[in-house]
C-alpha cells in the first residue's frame, strides 16, 4: 500500500520554492521570483531571503514598484539599524535613503561623479564599521546601458593562488573618501571639483583594513579592497598601485562576476562584506536614477584576530570646504 499524506515526514513548505530562485551566474548572484519585498515579511521568509544572501552575495527582485523609500528603509531595517552616508547624510524626508541621479550634481553628488558610481568599490570602506548590506532600488532606468556588476570577493580569495592568499592574509589597505578626484575624473570642471569638496570629503576618513576579512556570520574569508584604497600599509605608492591592480584583476575577472540589467521598480540586495560592485556608465545623457540604503555593519576583523582602525578623521579647513 502506498503512503498516505498523512503518514509522510511533516516537512514544511519551504519559505522560497526552489523554483522561485534563479541563479545569474556561476558563483554570484541569484533572482528571486514572487516575493513582495516589505518591512513585515514573515519572519521565516526573512530568514530565507538572509540566508540566500549570505550563500549568493546578491539578489536581485524585479517589479518591486509598490516599495516608496520608506518601505525601502522598512524592508532594509529588517538586516538592521540603517546608516546614512557619513559625508553626505539622507535624503531628505528619510533617515538614511542615498540617492544617485545623474541629473543631480552638488548636494546630492555621491562624490563618485554625478551619480555615476563606475570605479570598481565596496560602499563606505574609508570607515571601520562599514555597511554589510546594501539595498538598491532603480527609479529612474535608461532604455539601454546603465546595468551593474558585482564581484564575488570570498570566491576571489578561495580561487586565488595559495602564495597569493598568503600575501593577501599579511596586507592592511589604509582606505580615504578623499582619493585623487582629478585622476579618476579627468573631465571634471572646477565646479565639481568644488563639489567633491564641500560634500563628500568634507570629513576626511582615513582607515586601515585587513586585505583579508573574516565574515562574521559565514567564517568565510574574502578581499577587501576598491576604489577607497589609498596605499598598502607599509608599501610605497608605486609598489601598491601594482599590488592593488593584481588582486582586482582576480575581483573584476568576469568569472567572479554577476551583471544586472535593470528596470524600474527592480531592487538589488547585496553583502557589501564579500563583494564590489560597478556602475557602468555606458549611456551618456540619459537619465538614471537609483536609491540605495545601507544596514550598520561589524568592524573587520583580520585572518590574525586583529581589527581594523579609523587612523584619522578630520574636517576639511574652511576654504577648502566653503
Ligand atoms: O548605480 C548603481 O547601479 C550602483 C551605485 C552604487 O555604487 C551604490 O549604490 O552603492
Ligand atoms: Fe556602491
Amino acid at each position: 500500500m502506498s503512503a498516505s499524506i498523512s503518514t509522510l515526514p511533516n516537512t514544511p513548505e519551504p519559505a522560497i520554492p526552489e523554483s522561485d530562485i534563479l541563479p545569474l551566474s556561476g558563483r554570484i548572484g541569484v533572482e528571486i521570483r514572487n516575493v513582495r519585498l516589505a518591512g513585515d515579511l514573515p519572519q521565516p521568509l526573512f530568514d530565507e531571503i538572509h540566508r540566500l544572501l549570505l550563500k549568493h552575495k546578491a539578489l536581485f527582485f524585479r517589479d518591486q514598484h509598490h516599495l516608496d523609500d520608506a518601505a525601502q528603509e522598512a524592508f532594509g531595517a529588517r538586516f538592521g539599524g540603517l546608516v546614512p552616508h557619513p559625508t553626505i547624510g539622507a535624503l531628505a524626508g528619510t533617515s538614511s535613503v542615498l540617492e544617485l541621479d545623474t541629473r543631480r550634481t552638488g548636494e546630492r553628488d555621491s562624490g563618485q561623479g554625478a551619480g555615476r558610481a563606475d570605479q570598481w568599490h565596496t560602499d563606505v570602506t574609508f570607515v571601520d564599521a562599514y555597511p554589510k548590506i546594501s539595498v538598491l532600488r532603480g527609479v529612474v532606468i535608461p532604455a539601454a546601458g546603465g546595468d551593474t556588476v558585482w564581484s564575488n570577493t570570498a570566491a576571489v580569495y578561495e580561487r586565488l593562488p595559495e602564495p597569493l592568499r598568503q600575501l593577501a592574509d599579511s596586507l592592511w589597505a589604509t582606505h580615504s573618501n578623499a582619493y585623487d578626484y582629478a585622476a579618476v575624473r579627468p573631465h571634471a570642471t572646477d565646479d565639481d571639483r568644488r563639489q567633491f569638496d564641500r560634500n563628500f570629503t568634507k570629513t576626511v576618513f582615513e582607515t586601515d583594513h585587513p586585505v583579508v576579512r573574516v565574515h562574521p556570520e559565514t567564517g568565510e574569508r574574502s578581499l577587501v579592497l576598491g576604489n577607497f584604497v589609498q596605499r598598502f600599509v607599509g608599501l610605497n605608492k608605486g609598489d601598491s598601485q601594482k599590488l592593488y591592480d593584481l588582486f582586482q584583476s582576480h575581483i573584476t575577472a568576469p568569472e567572479n562576476t554577476v551583471r544586472w540589467r535593470w528596470r524600474a521598480g527592480d531592487v538589488a540586495v547585496w553583502d557589501n562584506r564579500s563583494t564590489q560592485h560597478y556602475a557602468v556608465n555606458d549611456y551618456g545623457d540619459a537619465h538614471r536614477v537609483v536609491r540605495r540604503v545601507t544596514v550598520d555593519g561589524e568592524v573587520p576583523v583580520s585572518v590574525d584576530g586583529r581589527t581594523s582602525v579609523t587612523r584619522n578623521r578630520f574636517d576639511k579647513p574652511a576654504d577648502r570646504a566653503a
